[in-house]
């Protein structure tokens, strides 16, 4: 949660002309719903549930050629992890805890930073998911210190130095 996926996506979408999609704003069309509903009525199961559909949803009906930022939780699902490896060139957008604190504090909108100690949330949660977002990554992007566009940038060079190797291996 802020590492600039919603934001750093939707830049390299419009400098590729693809389409793009946000896996919440998915979710939350197909629910009629916003997150923190969601998360009200159904906890974080049900949220989990409506990720997966929209994910493999997605993942079925699209020709390949778009730019989708998911929410920060799609690694915690083994399904989710596979239908990324097997569909998608992932890119891990790294961020530190205090720049995700910064950048989450203006936003009400993520249930999961609604307590007390965001930062000890984002701590444990970093924990748990560093590991798997490096597990499904193609690329690793460091977004600190950074603004939207130059990290949207480096990504965008990052794919194209990554496809350029592939095509020489290959
Ligand atoms: N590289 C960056 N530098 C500074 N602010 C950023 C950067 N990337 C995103 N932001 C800001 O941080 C907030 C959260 O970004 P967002 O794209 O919603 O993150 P995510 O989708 O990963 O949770 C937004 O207000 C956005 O404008
Ligand atoms: O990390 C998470 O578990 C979540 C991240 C959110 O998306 P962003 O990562 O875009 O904030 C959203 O999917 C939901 O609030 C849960
Ligand atoms: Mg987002």
């Amino acid at each position: 949660m802020g590492a600039g996926k919603t934001t750093i996506g939707r830049l390299i979408s419009q400098s590729l002309g693809k389409d793009f999609y946000d896996l919440d704003k998915v979710i939350e069309d197909n629910a009629g719903a916003d997150i923190p509903w969601i998360f009200e009525r159904e906890g974080e199961d049900g949220f989990r549930k409506r990720e997966t559909q929209a994910l493999a949803s997605i993942a079925q009906s699209d020709t390949g050629d778009s730019v989708l930022a998911t929410g920060g939780g799609i690694v915690m699902r083994e399904e989710n992890r596979e239908i990324l490896r097997d569909n998608a060139l992932v890119v891990y957008l790294y961020a530190s805890i205090a720049q995700q604190l910064y950048r989450t504090s203006k936003s009400t909108h993520r249930p999961l930073l609604q307590t007390g100690d965001p930062k000890a949330t984002l701590k444990k949660l970093f924990e748990v998911r560093d590991p798997l977002y490096r597990d499904v990554a193609t690329l690793i992007i460091e977004t600190d210190a950074r603004h939207p566009r130059s990290v949207a940038n480096k990504v965008l060079d990052a794919i194209k130095r990554h496809l350029k190797e592939e095509t020489t291996v290959s």
